[in-house]
């Protein structure tokens, strides 16, 4: 365990498209990052014009991505993998350019596992509005300065028409399976509801139907906490030496308290009192704390803050019966064979929501209920639980 983070420390921010190619050679204009072009194990493709719900639009959206397996030649094999808030395309470690890493899936996707790429083609993209190589705020506009506060607002169907217009792209009509966790089962959701003739299977983990009141009020002091950060300058900090990292690192912290149960982090930290590093002398901290610190710092390192807030507000937009009658006629849409998971634990999206979702699918394959899971991990059981999470892929794309 490693305790060297303290509130106090201030952490190297995350790196900008600019930097990245500025340290890549590459000259400081827009239009690198071309299709097809490798960056480690990404590689890119470009969609649009598209415009969006709210009005806004994107001449050109640049879509990060990683696939593992081979699609058939009838092309009937892939899976969508779909990650959550601050997930990216990195599903499973690669050597791309010998740099191993673990990927925030790599238990369930690979050979002989629940996502068995000897069988799938697995396609993960980095979502429209993020920070790990698909357009988003920190990425350059026409102009060569970022997008900023003039990148425009987001909604999660936005997000999945993007999708859809990459899957386009890649050649691919009909995908044997969408997969998605949290915001991503929210993706997975919009995706069979709106094209169900391009869903064969959909799998929604941890994820709700709308998002509620209270899970918008804690996306809100989310918000606000990277607002005031005087270092956040309304959103042009990009040209400053240092960026909102205080703010970033307080709405991660509180993030994390839904992210995990009252009864683990009571059970894993007890009231454990820490002191080796106390800047107070006679202080120190709670162990919890100390955890939270180091959470909220080490997100600092790979997340942008407009970025951040651009896809809390794309959560917060989700209602799968906006202007389609209703939750209920708008999943009775859906034709896809599913599987619904909820964790029990699970404080940020409540295993009602996955019950209200089951209740409504015509080919839940557990009738109208959810799986419940049994876990103390709360809402990330869905990134821990690999092996419960896995059997119940196994049982959908069996
Ligand atoms: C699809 C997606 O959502 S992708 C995004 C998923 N990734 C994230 O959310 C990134 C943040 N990480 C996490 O939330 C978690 O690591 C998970 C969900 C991925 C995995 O959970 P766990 O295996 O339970 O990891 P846990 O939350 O205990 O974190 C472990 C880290 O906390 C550190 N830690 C644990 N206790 C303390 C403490 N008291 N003080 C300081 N640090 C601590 C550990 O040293 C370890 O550090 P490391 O990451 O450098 O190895
Ligand atoms: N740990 C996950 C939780 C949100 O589902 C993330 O950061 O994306």
């Amino acid at each position: 365990m490693e305790w060297q983070f303290s509130a106090d420390t201030v952490p190297s921010s995350f790196v900008t498209e600019a930097q990245a190619r500025s340290l890549l050679g590459k000259p400081p204009a827009t239009g690198a990052w071309r299709d097809g072009d490798p960056v480690g194990s990404r590689r890119f493709l470009h969609v649009g014009p598209l415009r969006f719900e709210a009005g806004g639009s994107l001449g050109a959206v640049r879509i990060a991505y990683e696939t593992w397996g081979e699609l058939s030649p009838s092309r009937d094999n892939a899976v969508l993998v779909l990650h959550a808030l601050t997930g990216d395309s990195h599903l499973v470690g690669a050597a791309g350019d010998g740099h191993v890493t673990a990927g925030w899936w790599g238990g369930i996707v690979g050979p002989g596992l629940a996502i068995d790429t000897d069988r799938w083609f697995v396609v993960a993209p980095n979502m429209l509005g993020g920070c790990q190589g698909s357009t988003g705020p920190a990425s350059l506009a026409p102009d060569g300065t970022e997008w900023g506060t003039r990148f425009p607002y987001l909604t999660i169907r936005d997000q999945v028409a993007a999708q859809m217009a990459f899957g386009d792209r890649l050649g691919i009509d009909r995908w044997a399976a969408v997969v998605g966790g949290s915001m991503g089962g929210m993706h997975a959701l919009e995706w069979a509801i709106e094209a169900p003739e391009r869903v064969a299977r959909v799998a929604v983990l941890a994820a709700p139907p709308v998002t509620t009141a209270d899970q918008i009020a804690l996306n809100s002091v989310q918000i606000e906490a990277i607002r005031s950060d005087p270092l956040f300058r309304s959103g042009d900090y990009y040209d400053a030496d240092d960026g909102p990292t205080r703010g970033l690192a307080l709405a991660r912290r509180m993030a994390l308290l839904n992210y995990r149960s009252p009864a683990e982090l009571n059970l894993r930290f007890e009231r454990a009192w820490q002191s080796e590093i106390s800047p107070l002398g006679a202080g120190g901290r709670f162990a919890v704390e100390s955890y939270l610190d180091f959470h909220g710092n080490k997100f600092t390192r790979r997340f942008d803050a407009n970025s951040y807030i651009t896809l809390v507000q794309a959560m917060d937009s989700h209602d799968v019966g906006r202007g389609r009658g209703g939750v209920a006629a708008a999943l009775s849409r859906v034709t896809a064979r599913a599987v619904v998971v909820g964790i029990d634990s699970d404080r940020l999206f409540p295993v009602e929501g996955q019950r209200r979702i089951a209740r409504h699918l015509r080919h839940n394959i557990d009738g109208a209920d959810p799986v419940v899971l049994e876990s103390g991990y709360g809402h990330d059981g869905f990134l821990i639980e690999t092996e419960t999470i896995g059997a119940q892929l196994d049982r959908l794309l069996d």
